[in-house]
């Protein structure tokens, strides 16, 4: 079975929780899991700019990606935090293997808004080079960066970059693993189920704001391109990929409609 992690970036802030995912990962492929990972690293992002001096400016929870921050998403996204998680998955007996949606051209952007800068939203993928690297074994770990075929490079929010490449690789099931228990509902409670007219309302509501708004709006456009299954879970959970994918219920279940 083919299933797509998504690994928001404050879970691979600290080298125990890295540790603890990578050796989650490293045991699927005993199981019969083909797992493509795919990684974010807003944390790890706007730390690096502060300490350079360099605002972070957000608009509707996309980074505004001049210049200057283009050059740090190389060196962050697709440097610092993909070699972190490659090593933490080689250490725990994966055969990893980091690239970037520049690389094979798996991931080809354009710019979404030029008062955005260098953000891209995906128009096509190319699963060919993830296909190529777990036929051979291989753990491919992609970092929310894109490309085109001109040479332009995009810095693209990463529960997008994992619906399209869940989308084009096919996987069967795609696993948001973030940094609270699931989404939460006006009054605080987790919810294990969530429709995708259930999700709208919580957006409007006020109530998914930020990234949980733009993570819901990513599952809802993953379950769009056929992908089965969609939960959105914490990633600090004991065993959480192993009982996600035996059917335990964590997190919350992102479905096109509820069952009445
Ligand atoms: N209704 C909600 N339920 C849960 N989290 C929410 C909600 N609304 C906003 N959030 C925020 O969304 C965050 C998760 O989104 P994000 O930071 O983008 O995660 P990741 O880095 O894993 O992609 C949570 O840490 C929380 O602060
Ligand atoms: C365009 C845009 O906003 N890109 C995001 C990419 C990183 C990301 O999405 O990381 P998490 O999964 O850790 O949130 C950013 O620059 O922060």
């Amino acid at each position: 079975m083919r299933v797509l992690v998504k690994l928001g970036g404050t879970l691979l802030d600290s080298l125990d929780s890295r540790a603890a995912l990578a050796a989650q990962i490293a045991a699927l492929p005993s199981t019969g899991v083909e797992a493509v990972v795919v990684h974010g690293g807003g944390k790890q992002m706007t730390r690096f700019l502060t300490e350079r001096g360099v605002e972070s400016r957000f608009v509707n929870g996309l980074r505004v990606t001049s210049p200057d921050v283009i050059d740090a998403v190389l060196k962050v996204f697709a440097g610092s935090v993909n070699k972190e998680l490659v090593s933490s998955l080689v250490a725990a007996g994966a055969p990893a293997v980091g690239l970037s949606g520049i690389d094979g051209v798996l991931a080809e952007a354009r710019q979404l808004n030029p008062e955005l800068g260098a953000v891209g939203e995906i128009v096509q993928t190319n699963p060919a080079v993830l296909n190529a690297l777990v036929e051979h074994g291989f753990i491919p770990v992609v970092a929310c960066v894109a490309g085109d075929r001109q040479g332009g490079i995009y810095n693209v929010n990463a529960d997008q970059m994992a619906v399209a490449c869940a989308a084009g690789y096919e996987a069967a099931r795609l696993l948001f693993l973030t940094d609270v228990d699931g989404v939460r509902a006006a009054d605080g409670t987790t919810l294990p189920v969530l429709d995708v007219a259930g999700c709208q309302e919580l957006i409007a509501q006020g109530v998914a704001t930020g990234g949980m708004q733009a993570k819901l709006n990513s599952a809802c456009a993953a379950l769009a391109q056929g992908v089965g299954e969609v939960i959105i879970a914490p990633g600090s959970a004991p065993r959480v990929i192993e009982r996600l994918l035996n059917g335990e219920v964590l997190g919350t279940r992102i479905v096109k409609e509820a069952q009445q």
